[in-house]
C-alpha cells in the first residue's frame, strides 16, 4: 500500500537554514494535495497537553446520559449536540458529535464537565494559529506568493467538532459515510488514536494509521475550488472499530459572506466552478443532511461544476 505522506512542520517554522528541505516538503505537500487531498502533519507545534485534555473532556461529556447530551441540541444541528446524522439516502452514522462555532459566544456548553469549555477553547485558538500558518505553506506549495490565499477572503468563520464512534462488536462497515469536506482544509486529530478514517485514492481506501503526535490536514471543497481543481477536496470516510473511537475536528472556513470562485492565476481563461456565496453552500450541506429532509441527491461541489 502506498504510504500517506508526512510533512515535518517543524521545518516551516525554524529560521530558514533547511531551505533544500523546505522546498523538498513544499514538492510533497503539492503531490499529496493533486493525489490524496491530503497529508498528515507531524511537529505540528500545538501544546503537548491541549489534545489529551480534549480527549478527557470529550470521554466525560459523551459518556453522561443522552438525555442530558440532548439539552445540546439546535433545531438546524449546525452547532451542539448531534445524536444521528447520515448521508443521503444511505444508513445512519453510528456517531454522535458535538459541534461549536469559534469565536461565537454561545452559551451551549457543558455544564458538568467545567473544563470542557477551557479547553476547546484553548484548543481552538491553537488550531487557528495553526491554520493561518498552513495557509501560507498551502499557498507556496502551488508556486505561489505566501499571502495568496489569505487574500481571498478577510475574516474566518471556524468550526470544530468532536465526535464519538461508540465501540461495534459485531459490526465492520462504514460508521461515518464517504464525503468531501466544504471546507478550505480540515485538520483532524485522532485523539484515543484508534484508527477508522480512511482517505479514497484511485479507487482504493487507504487506511490513515493513528501515529503518536499526528494529525490529518485534508483539503475541502474551498481549496478544490480557488486551485480550480489543481488541489483536491479528500473524499474520506471512517470505518468500524471494536474500540470505542474519539476525534477532533477543526475546519477552516472563510466567512459566510465571502464570494468563492477560482483564483485567477489558476484558472487560465477556464474555470470549472461557477462562483458561489460560502453560507449558501454551507446550508445546502446543512439542510441535505437533515433526516427529516427527504431530497434523494447529496449536494457536493459539483453542484457548482461548469461542464
Ligand atoms: O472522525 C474522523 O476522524 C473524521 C470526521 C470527519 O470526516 C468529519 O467530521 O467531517
Ligand atoms: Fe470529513
Amino acid at each position: 500500500m502506498e504510504g500517506i505522506p508526512v510533512v515535518d512542520f517543524a521545518l516551516f517554522m525554524e529560521d530558514p537554514g533547511e531551505a533544500r528541505k523546505r522546498l523538498e516538503s513544499l514538492e510533497t505537500i503539492s503531490n499529496a494535495c493533486k493525489e490524496f487531498g491530503l497529508f498528515q502533519l507531524v511537529n505540528h507545534g500545538l501544546d503537548s497537553h491541549i489534545l489529551s485534555k480534549a480527549l478527557q473532556n470529550a470521554h466525560s461529556f459523551f459518556e453522561l446520559p443522552l438525555e442530558y447530551k440532548c439539552k445540546f441540541t439546535t433545531a438546524d444541528n449546525s452547532v451542539g449536540f448531534v445524536h444521528q446524522s447520515g448521508a443521503k439516502g444511505g444508513p445512519l452514522d453510528r456517531k454522535e458529535h458535538f459541534m461549536i462555532a469559534a469565536e461565537d459566544k454561545s452559551t451551549l456548553w457543558p455544564d458538568l464537565v467545567p473544563s470542557f469549555r477551557p479547553d476547546a477553547v484553548e484548543l481552538s485558538k491553537q488550531m487557528q494559529n495553526l491554520g493561518h500558518n498552513l495557509m501560507t505553506i498551502l499557498s507556496q506549495s502551488l508556486g505561489a506568493p505566501g499571502d495568496t490565499l489569505h487574500k481571498c477572503y478577510d475574516k474566518n468563520a471556524d468550526y470544530y467538532n468532536f465526535l464519538h464512534y461508540p465501540a461495534c462488536s459485531d459490526y465492520q462497515g462504514q460508521v461515518l459515510a464517504p464525503h468531501q469536506d466544504g471546507t478550505i482544509f480540515t485538520v483532524v486529530s485522532q485523539l484515543n488514536r484508534v484508527p477508522g478514517y480512511q482517505v479514497l485514492k484511485d479507487g482504493t481506501w487507504h487506511l490513515v494509521v493513528p501515529e503518536e503526535n499526528s494529525l490529518i490536514i485534508n483539503l475541502g471543497d474551498i481549496l478544490q475550488v480557488w486551485t480550480n481543481g489543481l488541489y483536491k477536496a479528500a473524499v474520506h470516510r471512517v470505518v468500524a472499530n471494536k474500540a470505542q473511537r474519539f476525534s477532533f475536528v477543526y475546519s477552516y472556513l472563510p466567512e459566510g459572506k465571502t464570494r468563492i470562485a477560482p483564483i485567477p492565476e489558476f484558472e487560465s481563461g477556464h474555470p470549472k466552478y461557477k462562483s458561489f456565496m460560502q453560507e449558501d453552500y454551507l446550508k445546502l450541506r446543512f439542510e441535505n443532511k437533515r433526516l427529516e429532509n427527504n431530497c434523494s441527491k447529496n449536494i457536493t461541489i459539483d453542484y457548482y461544476a461548469i461542464d
